[in-house]
């Protein structure tokens, strides 16, 4: 089905151009009904007509309560034109412009008027290999079949060829000036020296009829300057190839592990195991953000091994990523996707920064790479750049969008996405949402009305809640997962940045505490940047157990 849709983009309005992408098409909700008219027939196109019937059901709920009317207003993918359609279409068009240029537009060698003028009415034309002065400062000779210029009518052009270069640049750098060309070009050339003279005194030229100088000459340097001796360019350090993911993380969570092994290694110097040590390790086990019930675990094991006994760094580097892989194995969980549902609609949410948008972008890029079709929800309506940054994911990945403006109603732009995912029998549609802050009471009551609408109109949707987490946060990250999880029922997470310096302890915390999936990591800001989340990777990077 989803290859059909693809195809069917693919074919719309470049019937030459089978293999190329269409651009993903892009449904705009906004407060004014406003449907376009020019979207293709069928399956897209074919969604059109429910608008209104949508808004009363969105009304009818408190879905869209918002008193704002919703429209669709599709984007049309652009049409391009292939190469070869152009030659019979612009054979004519060609010849047409060649006489049009040949009227109007001065040769292009022709020198500018006033400087060197042309011929007067009635001389005779040059010979066709100019000898004296007055030869070489003669204007070419006209193509055979077109009028040669007289000198005012020359000008006249040559000042109308100006003017358009103008009102060009006036265009594009100064849309409201308001100045005509004419008068623009005219103060120019009143103001503005031809740009190749040379500055009087500073760089003189020949004198008319001297000799031209052997070598150029070179400025002299005034008084407190000197001139610089030119060294040869330093060969810098060569470019490094990028690291993959898993380089990427341990990394990322170089300083976690390095901080807690140089703290065990010199905690068990010439130590034996006894109570006073395995206190001091678990208080560093738990600064390192793991949680206290990990941090027990940890120490319960080593008791168990090797109490009274010595004991290395490495020792407890092994037993610490043994028992991290032991809390975090039941939680690296694939994302689950019952496409029956059609759409298996995901909802996105988190603190703004902990890289939601990004991560639906990284997603919907695995997703429709598998061929599978993908919607996005513009769902985070209070910044702008969200929504423009979302739109450049949709592009990205050939998925299609449905945007809101600024400030619109977030659960009623969620409800008309899943109506318009539904129509047009989208796999996944994938909902961003404002970064709201726990704190925010009405931002929450936002995002709790948002998993009601989707749920008027699918009693199990959304189907997934995903939740971001920032792994340079430390500690909040685990208050801002019990506060989403109660809000918004979340039901997964993933967790970002874990290539900067992070913090990636406190997962473990989350994932003995919350039981969480984890499903993937991210692991950059690139589009393959996303990883699903291995339980003993992790947990050897962050105990520091050296790579294989
Ligand atoms: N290094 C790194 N940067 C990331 C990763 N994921 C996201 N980012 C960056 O983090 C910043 C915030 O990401 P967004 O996706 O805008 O975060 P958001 O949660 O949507 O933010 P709001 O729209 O403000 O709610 C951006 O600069 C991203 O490029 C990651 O895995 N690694």
């Amino acid at each position: 089905m989803a290859i059909g849709f693809i195809k069917k983009i693919f074919s719309f309005g470049k019937d030459a151009v089978e293999e190329k992408p269409a651009p993903p098409q892009e449904t705009a909700v906004s407060d004014e009904v406003a449907v376009n008219p020019s979207v293709p027939s069928g399956e897209q196109g074919g969604t059109q007509a429910p608008v209104e019937e949508n808004r009363s059901a969105a009304e009818a709920t408190e879905a869209g309560t918002d008193d704002r009317d919703v429209s669709l207003e599709p984007s049309t993918p652009t049409s391009e034109t292939t190469s070869e359609e152009a030659p019979a279409s612009t054979a004519p068009a060609a010849d047409e412009n060649t006489v049009e240029e040949d009227e109007s537009v001065p040769h292009p060698i022709s020198p500018p008027a006033g400087e060197m003028p042309g011929r007067a009415e009635g001389d005779e034309p040059p010979s066709e290999h100019p000898t004296t002065v007055d030869e070489l400062s003669a204007p070419p000779s006209v193509p055979s079949g077109h009028l040669p210029l007289k000198g005012g009518e020359q000008e006249e052009r040559e000042a109308a060829v100006a003017a358009d270069v103008e009102e060009v640049v006036i265009d594009v750098d100064d849309r409201g000036a308001g100045s005509s060309a004419d008068e623009k070009a005219a103060s120019e050339d009143e103001s503005n020296p031809p740009p190749i003279s040379p500055l009087e005194g500073e760089m003189p030229g020949r004198a008319e009829g001297g000799e031209p100088p052997s070598e150029p000459l070179a400025p002299s340097l005034p008084k407190g300057f000197a001139a610089a001796e030119r060294r040869p360019r330093e060969e810098g350090p060569a470019p490094q190839a990028k690291l993959n993911w898993y380089q990427r993380l341990r990394l990322g969570l170089a300083r976690t592990s390095s901080q807690l092994t140089g703290q065990i290694a010199s905690l068990f110097t010439k130590r034996k195991l006894d109570e006073a040590t395995l206190q001091d390790l678990e208080d560093l086990l738990i600064q390192a953000d793991l949680g206290v019930e990990t941090a027990m675990r940890i120490t319960d094991t080593l008791a168990s091994e090797r109490y009274g006994k010595d004991v290395s760094g490495e020792d407890v580097s092994r037993i610490m990523a043994g028992e991290i892989t032991k809390v975090l194995a039941p939680v690296a969980r694939p994302l689950e996707l019952d496409l029956s549902h059609k759409p298996h609609v995901i909802l996105v949410v988190g603190v703004n920064g902990t890289g939601k948008t990004t991560t639906i972008g990284k997603l919907a890029a695995k997703l429709s790479g598998a061929g599978l079709k993908v919607m996005l929800a513009a769902g985070d309506t209070f910044r702008a750049a969200a929504i423009e940054q979302l739109k450049i994911w949709a592009e990205r990945t050939k998925s299609e969008i449905v945007s809101s403006k600024l400030g619109a109603d977030a659960a009623g732009l969620a409800y008309e996405a899943f109506q318009r995912a539904r129509e047009q029998k989208a796999d996944v549609l994938i909902i961003d949402t404002a970064g709201r802050l726990q704190n925010k009471a009405e931002l929450m009551a936002e995002l709790e009305k948002i998993v009601r609408v989707l749920g008027k109109l699918d009693p199990d949707a959304p189907h997934t809640v995903l939740q971001t987490l920032d792994a340079t946060t430390g500690q909040n990250a685990l208050q801002q997962v019990e506060i989403f999880r109660n809000v918004a029922g979340v039901s997964g997470l993933i967790m970002t940045k874990l290539d900067g310096t992070a913090r990636g302890g406190i997962l473990v915390a989350i994932s003995a505490k919350h039981k969480l999936p984890v499903y993937f990591i991210g692991v950059g800001e690139g589009i393959d940047d996303l990883e699903p989340f291995e339980a003993k990777d992790f947990a050897e990077a962050i105990a520091g157990v050296a790579a294989p």
